[in-house]
């Protein structure tokens, strides 16, 4: 699992508690260009860093470590706290993606948006498996839809009604799930990201946050999604 900050993998981490031989604070393990903290039963955590860039890097390295170890990883997890689009995704619900799409990675001209695909050049989104997806919505209760990478928080209206014209099916943007996906996809590893709504995507105001009550959510969430990680792992595959 990976998320952009430490506060978030904690979150994540005291779902595991119940349900693995190891404490919260795990064992963590030095590689070159990442830290993983090993749960145990399996599970690996990473605090990725914060946007596509930085998350891409952290995550590709925690990869090659386990893919030149013999034990490559079978699923990788985005996942942390969101920017929701309203009303579909309020503060304090889940999303799980079924679409990760990166929202500025193209050129503006002076017609408006073009997606880095229209200028020839790699991808702008990564789908996770549907069956799976489905699978961990019911089991979380997360609302499903594209989640949206941005190097940019947004922080105007006009903003966020740009980028639902522009991707309707938009219920949330974050700043790492492309990033992680990209990795993923280099080790042909299967990925999903879990997003917990922690403001609405608009007009900027960080004092109307609710981080803590989206890290809650967090937690909550992978309690009920580690029975169908673990189905997963043994025999999905
Ligand atoms: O200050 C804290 O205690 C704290 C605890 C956990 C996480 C944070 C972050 O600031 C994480 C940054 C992270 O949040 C995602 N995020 C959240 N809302 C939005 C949004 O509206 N637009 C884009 N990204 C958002 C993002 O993935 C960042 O990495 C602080």
């Amino acid at each position: 699992m990976a998320t952009a900050v430490p506060a978030e993998r904690d979150a994540v981490a005291r779902a595991f508690t119940a349900c693995t031989p190891v404490t919260a604070e795990g064992e963590d393990v030095r590689l070159p260009g990442a830290t993983v903290r090993r749960l145990g039963g399996g599970y690996d955590l990473l605090a990725a860093g914060v946007g596509p860039a930085l998350a891409a890097a952290s995550t590709a390295a925690a990869l090659t470590a386990a893919a030149l170890a013999g034990t490559p990883y079978v699923l990788v997890v985005s996942t942390g706290i969101a920017g929701g689009f309203q009303p579909e995704a309020p503060v304090g619900s889940l999303v799980l993606a079924d679409e990760i799409t990166a929202a500025d990675l193209g050129a503006e001209t002076p017609d408006g948006f073009l997606p880095v695909t229209d200028l020839g050049f790699g991808t702008i989104a990564h789908t996770p498996p549907p069956a799976l997806v489905r699978e961990a919505a019911t089991a979380t209760g997360a609302r499903t839809g594209t989640v949206l990478t941005v190097s940019t928080v947004t922080g105007t209206a006009e903003r966020a009604a740009a980028l639902r014209t522009r991707h309707p099916r938009a219920l949330a943007e974050a700043m790492e799930g492309f990033g992680v996906a990209e990795a993923a996809a280099a080790h042909r590893t299967p990925l999903l990201e879990l997003r917990a709504i922690s403001n609405p995507v608009g007009p900027r105001d960080r004092a109307a946050w609710r981080i803590g009550e989206a890290l809650t959510a967090l937690t909550e969430a992978f309690g009920k999604l580690e029975p169908v990680l673990k189905s997963w792992s043994s025999h999905d595959q």
